[in-house]
């Protein structure tokens, strides 16, 4: 199924049902949109379902029913494996802990992703340089990117790296789950300031999750998941 009047979105989702096995939680969202080059702040408490939701749009859940179109693509018609492909092509993503290899390099930890996509190899002329330019972009120095170890880096220095791997061969999603959680204020703002800059720079739609509203006049549209979603809880017994 085709989504009719979504050619400017980025990630539209219409009619999704999930339930997690157990059937402790379910969500459901009838309709929810992000245009493209748009940021968008997702508010919500712990447990309220927005990991759940970041999953579903990133392809690593699969929803039991409705339609969720990621750059035009209907994700839930494809199997797993064309999922993680297709999340691999199309989608740059910052978690929460920032993931990173500790053993590998900062620039290594940057490449990870076009080792996994080709589409996103190909739109990257010469990785390393690429990699650097971002980096450098991002405030860190050469020296630092290619031989530190990315267990050795402070956390600031690690969102930098995580913003670079995220970024890379330019993706035209960016999920980013609760990046700043780790960070104090200043900190946040000034990776905040990163991540738009690097968002707008690649043309993006940014969906980041937080339950943290200071961050909320940065962006261009605020919503809480209470607003595009329906928790569904099992009654204690
Ligand atoms: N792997 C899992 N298996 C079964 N149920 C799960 C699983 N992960 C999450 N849930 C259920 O989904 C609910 C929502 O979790 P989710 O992580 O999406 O919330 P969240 O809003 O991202 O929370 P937080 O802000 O604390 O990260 C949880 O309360 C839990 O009941």
């Amino acid at each position: 199924m085709v989504i009719e009047d979504t050619a400017p979105c980025a990630i539209a989702m219409r009619d999704v049902r999930f339930d997690w096995p157990g059937g402790q939680f379910g969500l459901d969202v009838p309709a929810f949109d992000v245009k493209q080059n748009e940021t968008v702040l997702l508010l919500g408490q712990s447990g309220s379902g927005k990991s759940t939701l970041l999953s579903l749009i990133c392809g690593i859940l699969a929803p039991s029913q409705g339609v969720i179109q990621v750059s035009g693509t209907d994700i839930g018609t494809l199997g797993r494996a064309k999922r993680d492909r297709f999340r691999a092509d199309h989608i740059g993503i910052i978690f929460q802990m920032f993931n990173l290899l500790p053993y590998a390099s900062a620039l290594d930890n940057i490449l990870v992703p076009l080792r996994f996509s080709k589409a996103r190899r190909a739109r990257v002329q010469s990785p390393r340089q690429e990699a650097l330019a971002l980096t450098r972009a991002l405030g860190l120095p050469d020296a630092l990117v290619a031989r530190a170890q990315a267990s050795t880096l402070s956390v600031g220095q690690q969102q930098r790296v995580a913003v670079a791997r995220a970024m890379i061969g330019r993706p035209n999603v960016v999920i980013a789950d609760e990046p700043t959680s780790a960070l104090d204020s200043g900190a946040q703002e000034e990776f905040l300031e990163l991540v738009f800059g690097q968002v707008r720079d690649a043309g993006a739609a940014l969906l980041m999750v937080s339950h943290d509203e200071r961050l909320a006049s940065r962006f261009d549209r605020v919503i809480r998941l209470d607003q595009i979603a329906r928790q569904r809880r099992a009654a204690a017994s």
